[in-house]
């Protein structure tokens, strides 16, 4: 049987990137996705985006809802203050396995932990198993149909704060119509909504940034 995308995408990290260079674990990611073949990374133009709301929040506490290949997992902890760190929650056990790889030889091991399992499943256990009052930046990048009701469930178990930033990855494309009904009718969110494109692509997409306002 051949390799999988994600294992091609880790091949192409170790052939093009520099160990322990997160910069360019990230650019030739973007490389082989832009030219050899399309992957559901949120890509160079998104990316910019999450890079300078991830600096103006400057989270101690940040957890990312699909982690895929590692890709955002990577541009998150390179802008991370020391201390700081980054759960990243996979469903998927073969793109788990292929993130800790790409994280790794980013060198950025130390400050991202990688669950496996469903976020749904995840979420009510996170205060016991890590010790945490709250997030201060959360990344949606998972199944689109649970961006409102995980969003629901850090409600519910207390993992958001007054001030805490939720970003959502394709509100536009695949979408996340309910989403952005539950963000933006809510009064207890502030959101805002950055227009993009489609990782690789010319397709419109965006991402949306909610403060929880308590
Ligand atoms: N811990 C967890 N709990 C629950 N579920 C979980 C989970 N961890 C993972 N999953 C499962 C879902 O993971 C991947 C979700 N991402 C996408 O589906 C995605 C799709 C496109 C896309 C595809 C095709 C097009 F034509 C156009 C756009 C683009 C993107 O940027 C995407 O992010
Ligand atoms: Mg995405």
């Amino acid at each position: 049987t051949g390799s999988s995308r994600p294992q091609r995408i880790l091949k192409a990290v170790q052939k093009n990137a520099t160990k322990g260079d997160p910069q360019s674990v990230i650019s030739a990611i973007d490389y082989y996705c832009r030219h050899k073949e399309w992957a559901m990374n949120v890509g160079d133009d998104k990316g910019l985006i999450l890079d300078s709301v991830l600096t103006e929040v400057n989270p101690s506490m940040a957890l990312e809802l699909g982690t895929y290949c590692g890709y955002s997992s990577v541009r998150i902890a390179r802008l991370l203050s020391p201390n700081s760190k980054l759960i990243t929650v996979e469903f998927n056990p073969a793109f788990a396995a292929i993130a800790r790889q790409i994280i790794a030889y980013a060198g950025l091991q130390d400050k991202v932990t990688i669950v496996e399992g469903a976020s749904g499943d995840l979420i009510p256990k996170m205060k016991e198993r890590f010790g945490l009052k709250s997030f201060d930046f959360v990344f949606l990048d998972h199944w689109k149909d649970r961006y409102v009701p995980d969003t629901k469930l850090l409600e519910d178990c207390g993992l958001l704060r007054k001030g805490t930033v939720l970003l959502a990855d394709n509100v536009i494309c695949p979408g996340a119509p309910e989403y952005l009904k539950y963000v933006r009718n809510n009064p207890r969110y502030e959101s805002r909504y950055y227009p993009s494109v489609l990782e690789y692509t010319k397709a419109e997409d965006g991402l949306e940034k909610s403060v929880f306002l308590g």
